[in-house]
């Protein structure tokens, strides 16, 4: 039993069925592509394990502590506080915050104390200079955030503001407040959209070291070819909703149908 196991999904939208009996799993520690055309259906199926859509038919899985839960009627941020993290095809930052202010908002998904104490806590601290248990928490949540943004290389920009960033480095910003949420399993949607050829080696050598650092799973859509067979073990291929191949890299690259509907056209 894999870490992610995706049971024949199907999602219809009125008579469109966009994805179709999507059947996976992801075993722990492993980077896994989604590839396809354009409205093959791979944002709905990333919307399907993170909650935004239900299925119209099918389940998914999440294996924690040695149990397998049924996430599929959950909502997004139940899956996300029980591990699944996710970006999206157009960068999602609070533009107007910091760098540090982005991943502390992400972090803010941990916090045990409940909006009494939080209330409660900041007043204790600045009144009596007091440590609540929130004010603790708030100090611990702050060095996790700078200990993760020096992980993935994005110290040194702490205090500048997201919209200030180089492309590449506002990437490297969404991917670090997912990581913030402390997620088992990262789904990245397009991760190398916009980037120039530099920016997406760089992205590749991000992606394998998040793995190795973070323990995560890994299971992007990407259509950029260099990225996706430089770094991910298996690949699905999706066509019209309908999975067409899936395999190792050299397996896609050589298979006639992904060729034909897919790459050949590239
Ligand atoms: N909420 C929705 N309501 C109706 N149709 C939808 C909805 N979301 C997606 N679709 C349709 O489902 C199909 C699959 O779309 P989806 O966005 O999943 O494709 P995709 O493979 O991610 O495409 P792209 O590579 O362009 O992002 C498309 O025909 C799209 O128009």
């Amino acid at each position: 039993m894999g870490i992610l196991n995706v049971d024949n999904i199907t999602m219809k939208f009125g008579g469109l069925v966009a994805v179709s009996e999507f059947n996976m799993e992801l075993k722990e520690g492993e980077i896994v592509g989604l590839i396809g055309p354009n409205g093959a259906g791979k944002t709905t199926a990333f919307n399907m394990i993170t909650g935004v859509y239900k299925p119209t038919i099918g389940n998914i899985y999440l294996e924690k502590d040695n149990k397998n839960i049924n996430i599929t009627s959950l909502k997004p941020d139940e899956i996300t506080r029980l591990g699944v993290a996710r970006t999206f095809q157009n960068i999602r930052l609070f533009k107007e915050l910091t760098v540090l202010e982005n991943v502390l908002i992400g972090n803010h998904l941990r916090l045990k104390s409940n909006w009494a104490e939080s209330v409660v806590g900041p007043l204790l601290k600045d009144t009596f200079n007091i440590d609540s248990k929130y004010t603790k928490e708030e100090k611990h949540m702050y060095e996790k955030s700078i200990e993760l943004l020096k992980e993935v290389n994005l110290y040194d920009v702490i205090d500048e503001k997201a919209y200030s960033l180089p492309y590449g480095k506002q990437r490297r910003l969404e991917i670090a407040r997912a990581l913030a949420t402390e997620p088992k399993i990262l789904l990245l949607d397009e991760p190398a959209a916009g980037m120039n050829p530099n920016e997406s080696l760089e992205l590749m050598d991000f992606i394998s070291e998040i793995r190795d650092k973070f323990n995560s799973t890994i299971f992007m859509i990407e259509h950029h070819m260099q990225v996706v067979m430089g770094i991910c073990e298996r690949i699905f291929v999706l066509d019209h909703g309908i999975t067409i191949a899936q395999g190792t890299p050299s397996e896609i690259q050589n298979n006639n149908k992904v060729i034909e509907a897919y790459l050949g056209v590239e």
